[in-house]
């Protein structure tokens, strides 16, 4: 398998080309199109059939309608082919919104007979980017410490308090770097302990995506240091998680639910997805990526019946930036809801020099308190002791002082989706100087 930006996948570039840009004719939409010709010529010519047969009776009329109304149709899905003027529209509408190709590219490969209602997704696409965005900038927090870290923050040094929060982040900096770019990126299908695909991302730092629950279980900087933690204690054996990494909870983070805890996406095998709805040009050139990809199994069914997709891509940028972005579609039946998060495990060196900034004045839940709500009023969150270590199988009495969990999640009010929706969250690790290390 190769990488965009290396000569192996078609730029996704080419796809955003003017709007008046005419389309490859076997890009695969024109398949639509063209059944809606020949249906369309079928009933013209029925039309005009039954025409001769009524002829002089006064039904004629109705049968020139539809006899010229459905060559009209005919000609049009033949148009389709050659200039699919349909998506154009859709096209400029983009062109207004921040992430243009993510959406307009979803569109690819349907018949354009569904584009009108497609439109409808779009706009629910836009509208969860956005909450999930507002999430970042409300001082009204609805999850659990929902907040982005602001940039040149760093996560290190301080105050003591004792806690086991869900704090959610999307951009987590820390620590420090040197910046090589290597144009050699690639990835490489190896064995996980179990025997399971995992797919290595070379860029030119390390990281691992095992097909075991999506789980990313490595990623490394420039000197091979891992950046992840993974309890000495882990078990490697389906069907549970190993402890460390990044699990992906979904459908139900915790035991908010009728699932099992964090519900059942971390413990199933993926699949390589060779062929996913593309994501803006800036999320795969210059990077090493996988697409993973997750439906529901019968067994999944029985206990969550819903019909969803779920496309993992994990990519690692050549400045070392891990990326993970999840979409999570219903793909027909009922609305649904999920929770979700992206179970984030740091590795530190000591968790009593720990300090996350960028939290301050959000509200959380205190799972060591039965999660009662409370307001953040410290100007970082640091860590003096915990409570839980020694009663879990798969973690050391003493490993907490090296891990630190700070999760990309949606918890407290769950996403929905109606049929046809999409969801996106994304997350982007990476790591920057330290002011903390520049004053030591
Ligand atoms: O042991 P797991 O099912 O992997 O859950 C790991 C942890 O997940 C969350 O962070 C919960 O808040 C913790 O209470 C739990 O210990």
């Amino acid at each position: 398998m190769e990488v965009a930006g290396d000569g192996g996948e078609k730029p996704e570039m080419e796809e955003v080309a003017g709007d008046g840009e005419e389309r490859d004719a076997g890009d695969g939409e024109e398949e639509g199109n063209w059944l809606i010709a020949v249906l369309s010529i079928l009933i013209a010519v029925l039309s005009l059939d039954l025409l001769c047969l009524h002829a002089g009776d006064g039904g004629e009329e109705g049968n020139w309608l539809m006899a010229v109304l459905s060559i009209l149709i005919a000609v049009l899905s033949l148009d389709l082919d050659r200039r699919a003027p349909m998506i154009v529209p859709i096209r400029r509408l983009n062109r207004k919104i921040k992430e243009p190709m993510s959406v307009t590219r979803a569109f690819r490969g349907m018949p354009s007979s569904l584009l009108l209602s497609s439109k409808l997704t779009l706009f629910s696409i836009i509208t969860v980017f956005h909450s999930f965005e507002f999430l970042e900038d409300s001082p009204k927090v609805e999850a659990v410490l929902t907040h982005l870290l602001p940039p040149h923050r760093h996560i290190t040094g301080g105050r003591h308090i004792t806690g086991d929060r869900h704090v959610t982040g999307m951009f987590l900096k820390m620590g420090h770097y040197a910046a090589i770019w290597d144009h050699k990126a690639a990835i490489e299908v190896t064995k996980d302990w179990n025997g399971i695909d995992q797919v290595v991302l070379r860029n030119p730092r390390g990281a691992s995506v095992s097909l075991h629950g999506g789980q990313v279980t490595s990623w490394r900087n420039d000197r091979g240091e891992e950046l992840l933690f993974t309890s000495s204690k882990a078990i490697f054996k389906p069907p549970k998680a190993m402890r460390g990494g990044i699990p992906i909870c979904f459908p139900q983070f915790g035991n908010c639910g009728s699932l099992e805890q964090h519900g059942f996406a971390r413990n199933k095998i993926w699949s390589i997805d060779e062929n996913p709805p593309p994501l803006h040009p800036n999320d795969s050139l210059g990077k090493s990526f996988v697409d993973l990809l997750l439906k529901p199994s019968d067994e999944d069914l029985k206990c969550w019946p819903r019909c969803f997709e779920f496309r993992l891509r994990v990519s690692l940028a050549a400045d070392g930036k891990l990326t993970l972005i999840s979409r999570i579609r219903n793909i027909n039946g009922k609305p649904f809801h999920f929770s979700f998060a992206y179970h984030t495990y740091l590795s530190v060196s000591d968790i009593s020099e720990v300090r996350i900034e960028g939290l301050e004045t959000l509200d959380y839940l205190d799972n060591l308190c039965q999660r009662k709500r409370f307001t953040e009023q410290g100007d970082a969150i640091t860590f003096e002791s915990e409570k839980k270590a020694k009663a879990m199988l798969d973690f050391g009495d003493d490993e907490y002082k090296q891990m630190l969990c700070v999760d990309g999640a949606i918890i407290e009010k769950p996403i929905t989706l109606k049929p046809g929706e999409e969801w996106t969250g994304r997350l982007e690790l990476g790591v920057v100087p330290s002011s903390f290390c520049d004053e030591g």
